[in-house]
């Protein structure tokens, strides 16, 4: 058999982190060889050559930076990644050109699908918005998957000539038309019980198109994070999506 995958898990106590620690432990070719949590040195990983990363939006970058420095490859999963921060993190990456990084606004196969026919949709409506929906101890909104969305449909449309969105709204003081990103207007609930769900509803003249994807549990997000573990390192470099692992793109 040959050689395992040493991983290592930042934010190995968090609900996301505490399951990619259970996901890499069950998988036969990987090896977990260090958790760590907030106040934790990351020091030199646990001797890991690939770092997950499910943290908080303010952490992640030099947890990042961290791993990147050392020349140890990063999955994240952690949202909140602005161009900016995408911009430093390819500079430091200049300093480590052997070293990859995915960073993947949503894991789930099926969200990574959605994103896509939304994407494909968009040039073909005159309406559209996005509605998410997760469980309420996020701490972001919106989700950094309707974020994603809306930037590849609000391209999409751009690439197509669109319009903006038809909106004849002149007063709405308490910001019930939701947020725009890229132009298009984003809701996010957040309902007990809930875990990580997206509606992209598309208007025409006279019809509807409606894509939508949920997770109902954090293992939908496991087989994409191992995806990564593993590919990550031949793909040297930031890669922002999975689904450019997975040839969706
Ligand atoms: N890409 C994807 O498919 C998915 C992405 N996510 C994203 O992943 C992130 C984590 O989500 P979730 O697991 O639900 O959140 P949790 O709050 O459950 O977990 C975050 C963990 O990170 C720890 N932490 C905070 N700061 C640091 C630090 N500086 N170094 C190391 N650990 C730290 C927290 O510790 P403490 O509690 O002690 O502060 C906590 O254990 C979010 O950004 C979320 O949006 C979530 C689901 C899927
Ligand atoms: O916080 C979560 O739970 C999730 N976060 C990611 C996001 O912000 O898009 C991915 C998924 O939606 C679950």
């Amino acid at each position: 058999m040959s050689e395992r995958i040493l991983v290592a898990v930042i934010g190995a106590t968090g609900r996301m982190g505490g399951e990619a620690a259970k996901a890499v432990e069950a998988a036969d070719d990987l090896q977990l060889v260090g958790r760590f949590d907030d106040g934790d040195d990351l020091g030199n990983l646990g001797g890991a050559q690939v770092a997950v990363e499910f943290t908080v939006p303010d952490a992640s970058p030099a947890n990042v930076a961290h791993c990147v420095a050392r020349g140890v490859h990063v999955v994240v999963g952690t949202t909140g990644w602005s161009d900016e921060r995408l911009e430093t993190l390819r500079t430091q990456l200049q300093e480590s050109s052997d070293t990859g990084v995915l960073i993947a606004p949503n894991f789930a196969i099926g969200a990574l699908l959605m994103m896509s026919f939304a994407q494909q949709a968009a040039k073909f409506y005159e309406s559209v918005e996005i509605v998410e929906t997760h469980h309420p101890d996020k701490v972001d909104a919106p989700s950094g998957t309707a974020a994603r969305t809306a930037d590849l449909i609000g391209t999409a449309r751009e690439d197509a000539g669109l319009d903006p969105v038809p909106d004849a709204t002149t007063s709405d003081p308490g910001g019930a038309r939701g947020a725009r990103v890229h132009g298009i207007p984003v809701h996010a609930m957040r309902l007990r019980g809930r875990v990580a769900h997206q509606e992209v509803s598309f208007g025409g003249v006279g019809e509807a198109l409606t894509i939508r994807h949920d997770s109902f549990d954090r293992v939908s997000f496991m087989p994409g994070v191992l995806t990564g573990v593993r590919k990550v390192a031949a793909h040297p470099g930031l890669t922002v999506g999975l689904e450019h692992f997975l040839g969706i793109d």
